[in-house]
């Protein structure tokens, strides 16, 4: 750990990216952002900066981009940040040191300044925060997930990798009721619905334990950027087209997820470890409009939906402040104009992930720990071109046939393991298909929506 003294003459001023964010009052919620640089990240920073007064944030931590951190240091006032991979060093060669950038950017105040995997753990769970928002890509958020659990503050969490990895691991972190916040659009409509039944069970319900009118969960799916795609033409498509995402604007492993139903398999075990509703219950079905962010079915026939734009303030804004809503987050639908929502099945045959992902959860307690792992590894060698679209669920499924199933409860270190085991597992079988799967190689190119309605 270092810190960032204001003696340094401020370097050449550049435009300031970041809206200024005005310090918060007396009484303000402490904030720490997670993944600060990324999509979630700087959609959170708009919604503070439009609430002057009500947060302040005390710490930012990032991956890699030590420019954009810097620049929000700036902007917000925050006293800590954390970087994973610091700038001028072998592994981030293209950005500057953060002590540098800190002072290209005419930070004046003193920063506490935190290096490598541990900064995104001291930041989530030492910095006194009221909230501290998970908004990292990837696993790598388990820890500082627990951390904040641990530490008693609010957890809004877009990191929904976190949960679904570390499972009663991150249920036992709890130290109260209701401290974990969707920010997950899906999470955060179902929170909105259940808020109006009877529902008091679940890491982010008022009561732990009691009774429930809710029948099933039913989450809502774009169906991605090759929704209708055959299994054929699926097995051309390009790491460029699978980052068109029909709505939103994310990070590359949730748009890539979006596109293979991944994302939909991670939410649906997300679902049912966060309202503590049966696997079973939980259903996913394609909605293209996203418009309905989710819905609950209630035992007497009814069911409660949210809706809203495709976008993520109204969900960011509530895991920030939660139960109150913040005024004018985004614009509200006009009801008024002719609309039109379609809804239809998952198609099992082309996207298997959620399938896969249900026997998966149901194995045992480490399954979706070697699932995530996996899928993170053929993600990653998809865009590095060493694998094939349609290759990347048959790696998962085959990771996850030669995992044995724990018995009970996993540690935290049994769960660090298993994923170990299975990203080295997964990359053995990548570098095997890089050889002998040369489709990709040479891929037609295949119009994004071409198939769609
Ligand atoms: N974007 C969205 O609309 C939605 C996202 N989510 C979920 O939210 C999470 C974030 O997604 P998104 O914002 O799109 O992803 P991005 O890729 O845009 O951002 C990821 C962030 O994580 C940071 N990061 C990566 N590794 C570390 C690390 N070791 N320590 C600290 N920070 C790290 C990145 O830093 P850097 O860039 O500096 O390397 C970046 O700030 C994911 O779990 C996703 O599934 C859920 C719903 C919607
Ligand atoms: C905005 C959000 O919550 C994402 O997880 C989004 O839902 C992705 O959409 P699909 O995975 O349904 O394509
Ligand atoms: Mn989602």
């Amino acid at each position: 750990m270092s810190s960032h003294p204001a003696s340094d003459p401020a370097g050449p001023q550049r435009p300031d990216p970041v809206p200024r964010i005005r310090p918060g009052d007396d009484g303000a919620s402490r904030v720490v952002l997670l993944g600060s640089t990324g999509s979630i990240g700087t959609q959170a920073l708009e919604v503070i900066a439009a609430n002057p007064g009500r947060f302040d944030v005390v710490g930012l931590s990032a991956g890699t981009n030590t420019r954009l951190l810097a620049d929000q240091v700036r902007a917000t006032g925050a006293r800590a940040a954390g970087i994973a991979v610091d700038g001028g060093t072998a592994a981030n060669p293209d950005q500057p040191p953060l002590t540098q950038a800190l002072r290209d950017t005419g930070v004046t105040h003193e920063v506490e300044i935190l290096t490598g995997e541990e900064a995104a753990v001291a930041c989530a769970g030492e910095l006194g925060a009221d909230v501290v928002l998970n908004g990292m890509t990837g696993s790598i958020g388990l820890r500082p997930t627990l951390a904040a659990l641990a530490s008693g503050t609010t957890l809004a969490l877009a990191n929904k990798e976190s949960l679904v990895v570390g499972g009663a691991l991150v249920a036992s972190a709890q130290r109260r009721p209701g401290q974990v916040v969707p920010v997950d659009s899906e999470h955060s409509a179902l929170a909105q619905a259940l808020s109006s039944g009877r529902h008091e069970r679940g890491l982010c319900a008022p009561v732990v334990t009691g009774r429930s009118e809710v029948r099933r969960l039913i989450v809502t799916a774009s169906g991605g950027p090759f929704r209708g795609c055959s299994p054929t033409q699926l097995a051309e498509v390009t790491p460029a087209q699978a980052l068109r995402h029909p709505n939103f604007a994310m990070g590359r492993v949730v748009t890539t997820n979006s596109a293979t139903m991944v994302n939909k398999a991670l939410e649906v075990v997300e679902a049912h470890l966060l309202f503590d509703v049966p696997l079973e219950d939980v259903t996913a079905v394609v909605h293209p409009q996203q418009v309905i962010h989710s819905l609950v079915e209630f035992q007497d026939g009814s069911t409660l939906a949210q809706a809203g734009p495709p976008r993520m303030y109204v969900p960011i804004a509530l895991g920030l402040s939660w139960p109150e809503r913040l005024p004018q987050v985004d614009t509200a639908i006009d009801w008024t104009q002719t609309m039109r929502w379609d809804f239809e099945p998952l198609d099992d045959d082309a996207f298997p992930a959620v399938s896969l992902a249900k026997q998966a959860c149901a194995a045992s307690a480490t399954h979706m720990a070697v699932y995530n792992a996996a899928n993170e590894q053929a993600v990653d060698a998809f865009h590095d071109g060493a694998l094939g679209f349609t290759e990347i669920l048959p790696t998962v499924e085959k990771v996850l046939a030669a995992h044995t199933a724990s018995t009970g409860a996993p540690t935290l270190d049994e769960v660090l393991e298993v994923e170990r085991e299975a990203r080295a597992h997964a990359d053995e079988l990548i570098a095997a298909a890089a050889v002998t799967v040369p489709t990709y190689r040479a891929p037609r190119a295949v119009e994004v929506g071409e198939s769609q309605a």
